[in-house]
């Protein structure tokens, strides 16, 4: 049988991502979790591991280079790739959303707003029906506004706590976002056995964690 490869992103949604597959039985080795090497194979498993920046996931996966990926909502908004979203895995929940300075008075035709996910926010404020400026940055978005950079932000929200020390205030919630199993649609008719066994044994730990956290 051939081996699958599986995209993991590299930061705060590895470890969770790698809890799931372990509570699925697969045996991935303790130093899987701090290694610095960006290829790793599990042959007890038959599947290597390819350690990506979270953003670049999908790219993998689209290219074929992964069988399957792991990615957050967010990424696939903002990408629009020709993946497969296969399962809600329900881990690194956070929200996108619309921050600003309390009480700002914007009088700007076309106001600033500064965010990772330019696409998102260009097709939020679109569907709003409102004419915005959109300036990309790649992170310490919440400094923006700050420092007069941009009237508003579309960033992510997790526990409050960046836009809170930053006195910033929420202004708009856009969408819920948890990390989403992706596949590359031929991986999928060439390996649907393999695949399938991973999504069944994966969607089990996912209802069942629902179950427990209830
Ligand atoms: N508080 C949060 N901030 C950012 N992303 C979060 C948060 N909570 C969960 N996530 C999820 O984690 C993913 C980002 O992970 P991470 O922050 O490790 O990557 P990154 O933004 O590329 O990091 P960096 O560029 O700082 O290395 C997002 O795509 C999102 O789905
Ligand atoms: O609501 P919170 O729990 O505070 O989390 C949200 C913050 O975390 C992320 O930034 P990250 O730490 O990835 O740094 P970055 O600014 O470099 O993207 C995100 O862009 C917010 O700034």
């Amino acid at each position: 049988m051939s081996s699958l490869t599986i995209a993991m992103p590299k930061g705060r949604i590895f470890e969770e991502a790698a809890d799931l597959l372990r509570q699925a039985g697969y045996r991935l080795p303790p130093e899987f979790d701090d290694s610095r090497k960006l290829i790793l194979d599990v042959p007890e498993e038959n599947i290597r591991f390819i350690l990506a920046k979270p953003m670049d996931v999908t790219t993998y996966v689209e290219h074929g280079v992964a069988d399957i990926g792991i990615a957050g909502k967010d990424v696939m908004l903002e990408e629009e790739r020709d993946v497969y979203e296969v399962l809600d895995l329900k881990i690194s929940a956070c929200y996108l959303a619309v921050a600003g300075l309390p009480g700002a008075k914007i009088t700007d035709v076309a106001p600033k707003v500064a965010t990772k996910y330019p696409s998102v926010a260009s097709s939020y404020f679109r569907e709003q029906g409102e004419q915005v400026e959109i300036i990309k940055l790649n992170g310490s978005i919440e400094l923006a506004p700050l420092i007069g950079l941009a009237d508003r932000i579309v960033d992510i929200v997790s526990t409050g706590r960046t836009l809170k020390e930053n006195g910033l205030v929420e202004l708009e919630r856009i969408c819920n976002i948890t990390s989403r199993l992706i596949v590359n649609p031929v991986s999928y008719r060439m390996k649907d056995l393999q695949i399938d066994e991973l999504v069944e044994r994966l969607s089990l730990v996912v209802d069942g964690n629902e179950e427990v956290n209830l």
